[in-house]
């Protein structure tokens, strides 16, 4: 777990140096691909963001701001359900106020508008839909909603199910026989029946992850059209 994490805290580093005289969308789209290929957690990858977000310098918490945008357009409702937590709308409610950056502020207000927009039908983001009720009560002036900015990436690989046996062959987990999970379905197996990996172009996981034997097989025939 460690080394995902350190790798993690590397590309976070890089994303967000303050000697960037641009954003760094290498880092920034390879800290996307860790969260989404389940690398590293969106609690984990958030926590560390919030210090960069509160960097005495203009350029790190700007670059930071950048790096949030990124996760929530590709890396799904896993990062959307940390982001929009009472607990960090209450941390963007506090940047807003406290932030030393204009340009931090500015890009903050256009976000939370985008976010809100794109959450707008799911009542399970009701604290970012508070949050930006909260500020326009204190006199924060929104900017106008661009709707591009609310699209997001296409699909995103399936939550992680659990369960005691294998989902294919029903064998019994134990201390011998370990879980495992394939990334395409999420689905947890044993490892005879994920014994195989490939890449998730779809789920935009590049590298080869572990799936199932029938996720294998749909991955890996050639395309009919
Ligand atoms: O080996 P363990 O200590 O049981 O831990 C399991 C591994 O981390 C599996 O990773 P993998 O799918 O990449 O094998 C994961 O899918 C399971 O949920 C975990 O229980
Ligand atoms: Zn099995
Ligand atoms: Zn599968």
């Amino acid at each position: 777990m460690f080394a995902r994490t350190g790798n993690f805290d590397k590309l976070l580093e890089k994303a967000t140096s303050h000697l960037l005289m641009d954003p760094d969308w290498v880092s920034t789209l390879q800290i996307c691909d860790l969260i989404r290929q389940n690398d590293v957690q969106p609690r984990y990858a958030l926590a560390a963001l919030k210090k960069k977000l509160t960097s005495t310098n203009p350029h790190s918490a700007y670059y930071a701001l950048l790096v949030v945008e990124s996760m929530v357009k590709n890396c799904g409702p896993v990062v959307h359900e940390e982001l929009t937590a009472k607990a960090f709308c209450d941390f963007l409610h506090d940047l807003a106020k406290t932030t030393v950056h204009e340009n931090v502020r500015t890009k903050l207000l256009e976000l939370i508008q985008a976010w809100n927009f794109a959450f707008r039908k799911n009542p399970k983001h009701g604290a970012l839909k508070d949050l930006m009720a909260a500020m326009k009560a204190e006199g924060y002036k929104f900017p106008v909603l661009r709707e591009s900015d609310a699209m997001f990436a296409a699909d995103t690989a399936p939550e992680w199910a659990d369960g005691d046996v294998c989902h294919r062959c029903r064998v019994q987990f134990n201390i011998i026989q370990r879980k495992h999970h394939c990334r395409a379905c999420g689905q947890v197996f044993c490892g005879q029946c994920t014994s195989r990996s490939t890449t998730l172009p779809k789920y935009g996981i590049e590298k080869e992850v572990r799936v199932c034997d029938s996720c294998f097989e749909q991955a890996t025939k050639p395309s009919t059209t």
